[in-house]
Formats: C-alpha cells, structure tokens, sequence
C-alpha cells in the first residue's frame, strides 16, 4: 500500500496542493481525477521523488518511501518519455536493464508485452513512425518491462481510440490482479467511470472525495429517481423536487432532503433517506394511479455530476 500523507506544495508564492491525502491499495485501480491544472501531475511526481513536496510525505509498505523502493516502480510520465529515433523493441529492452534487468530477461519480456499490447508488427521501427496511440502502447510496455511493485501512470488514456484503451485496460488490471497498486490520472470522467473501481477526487490542490466508485456514486445518489410516464409536470410540480435530467422518455427527478413537509406526495418529517425513499414511493403509487408507468427505479448518479457537486 502506498499512502500520501499531508502533502502541501508551493510552486513560488502559489500553494498548488493543500493537504493532500489518500491511499492506494493493491488489487484495483484507483482514478486519480481532477480538471486541468488541479494538482494530479504534481502529486505523482511528489510519490516518485521527481519533486520535494514542501510538506507531507508518502509511504510505502508503512515506511517512508525510499530511492530503491522508487526503482521498483513503473512510471508513465503526461510528457511520455520515449527517444523518437529509436526502435520500439529495442527502447523496451533499454530501460528493463537500465532497471537492472539481464538482457535474455529483458528481450522475452519486451516480446511478450509487445505482443500483449498488439504492437508486435512494429517491433523495429522507431517509435517517431508510430502513431500517438502506438507510442502510447509501447510507453505502457516500458512502464512494465521491470515488472513494477507500484504503477503510476499520467493520463494513460488520454488520445486512445476505443480499441487502445481497451488494451491498455485489460494490461493494468492484469497487474491489478497481480497484486500491484496502480494509479492512474484522468480528466476524463467518462472513462474513469468505466474503468476505476476506487477513486480520488481532487480539485484545486485540495481532495474533494476518495473511495470506492461504486459507494461514491450511491452516497451522491441520494433522493434520485428516474420515471418514465406519459405526464409527468404534476411530479415537477411537488415540493422539493427538481429534474435533474431527461432521456428518451424518461425523466430523472431529485427529491430534495427534507422537501414535502407540508404534506404533498404524502409525507411529512424528518429529512433522511427513508423519507425520501417513502416520498419516491408515494409518487410512484400517484403515477400508477394516474396511467401506466414504463420505468421508475432509483438512478445512481453520473459521476460527471458527483465532479460538479463537489468541485
Ligand atoms: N513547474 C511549475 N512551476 C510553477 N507552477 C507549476 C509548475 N508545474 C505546475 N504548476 C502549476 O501547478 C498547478 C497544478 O498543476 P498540475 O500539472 O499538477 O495539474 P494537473 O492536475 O496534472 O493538470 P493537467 O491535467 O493539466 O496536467 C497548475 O496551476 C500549474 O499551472
């Protein structure tokens, strides 16, 4: 388990992190998400020693991280860090021995990983002939060669088409299964909530939520409901309730905590989640009496909408 503790860092007079602090553990990805400028690159690099963090510090297996333990991590910078002019195969098998790897070791292990990210046919050309996409596969290939204890990777899927994140999906959650923590950073809501099972949420310097995605997603799920009805104005119309969204047909409505208090949809009391479900339940008793109902269930938030709740 790696573990940030209370990391603060000014870049001049400008603090860009505030007390950072979050875990990852081994057996899942974590998503590391942020906007643009929100502190995700300086993190990594305060974890891989490439910047002293002004305050704070990282542990590995409960002890300050060190230099050697740095050696056993796979790293694949935002700025990608391949020579153009060399080959793809033989760049892999450069940096498995720069991290102590023998040669025979390093050549099957570029081999075996080449082939597992479908750049096999490219092998021997230099890496400036492949496309952003074919660089960025041969940048995960070297992030691995040295089989890392701990992967950290800065927007691994940023500038993939469909098929290449898929690949370089199923590559980390390989290691994951393996045992290694892996971290990944990402703007990309929509693909983080796809492929993290935790994550970390970070906004201006300062972590806004970490978790499971799942547990994320159902405490910001609260009192949010999708119907689907002919006429649906009259569910607007109730106290406390707001649309949240529409698609197709239906309509996604929240109920606000502590709404209906003066009696409309039933419900008086207190403001918890079982008030809220009940008044759920009461608006589906009106709908069913008012005409048919083609869908009412409970709408787990996207996390699109948990990043601007937060932020
Ligand atoms: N070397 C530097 N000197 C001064 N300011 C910097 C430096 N590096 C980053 N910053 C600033 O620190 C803040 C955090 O930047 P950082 O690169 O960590 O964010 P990020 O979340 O990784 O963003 P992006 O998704 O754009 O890469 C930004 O406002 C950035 O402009």
């Amino acid at each position: 388990m790696l573990e940030v503790k209370g990391i603060s860092h000014w870049y001049g007079e400008r603090q860009v992190l505030r007390d950072v602090t979050f875990s990852v553990t081994s057996g899942h990805l974590t998503g590391f998400v942020g906007a643009n400028g929100a502190g995700k690159t300086t993190t990594m690099r305060s974890i891989l020693g490439l910047i002293r963090p002004t305050k704070g510090e990282v542990l590995f297996q409960g002890k300050p991280i060190s230099d050697t333990d740095r050696t056993r991590f796979g790293y694949m910078p935002e700025e990608r860090g391949l020579y153009p002019k060399m080959k793809v195969r033989e760049q892999i098998i450069y940096f498995a021995k720069l991290h102590g790897v023998d040669g025979a070791t390093a050549a099957k292990r570029a081999d075996e990983l080449l082939e597992r990210v479908n750049l096999a046919e490219r092998a021997n050309e230099n890496v400036e002939a492949l496309s952003l996409g074919n660089q960025q596969r041969a940048q995960i290939c070297v992030s691995l060669v040295h089989e890392p204890e701990f992967l950290i990777l800065d927007e691994p899927f940023s500038g993939l088409d469909p098929i290449a994140v898929d690949v370089v999906l199923s590559v980390l959650q390989e290691q994951a299964a393996r045992g290694v923590p892996v971290l990944f950073s990402s703007h990309q809501l929509d693909v983080v909530e796809r492929l993290s099972d935790e994550l970390v949420i970070i906004s201006e310097g300062e972590i806004k939520a970490t978790g499971s995605r799942r547990s994320l997603q159902e405490q910001h799920s609260q009192g949010l409901f999708r119907i689907s009805v002919d006429d649906d104005a009259w569910i607007l119309a109730q106290d406390g309730v707001t649309e949240v969204g529409r698609e197709g047909e239906d309509l996604i409505f929240r109920i606000a905590r502590g709404a209906g208090d003066d009696g409309s949809a039933g419900f008086a009391g207190d403001s918890d989640g079982a008030d809220i479900d009940a008044r759920g339940q009461a608006i589906l008793q009106e709908a069913v009496s008012r005409g048919p109902v083609r869908r009412f269930n409970h709408e787990l938030v996207r996390l699109s909408t948990i990043f601007k709740e937060i932020r």
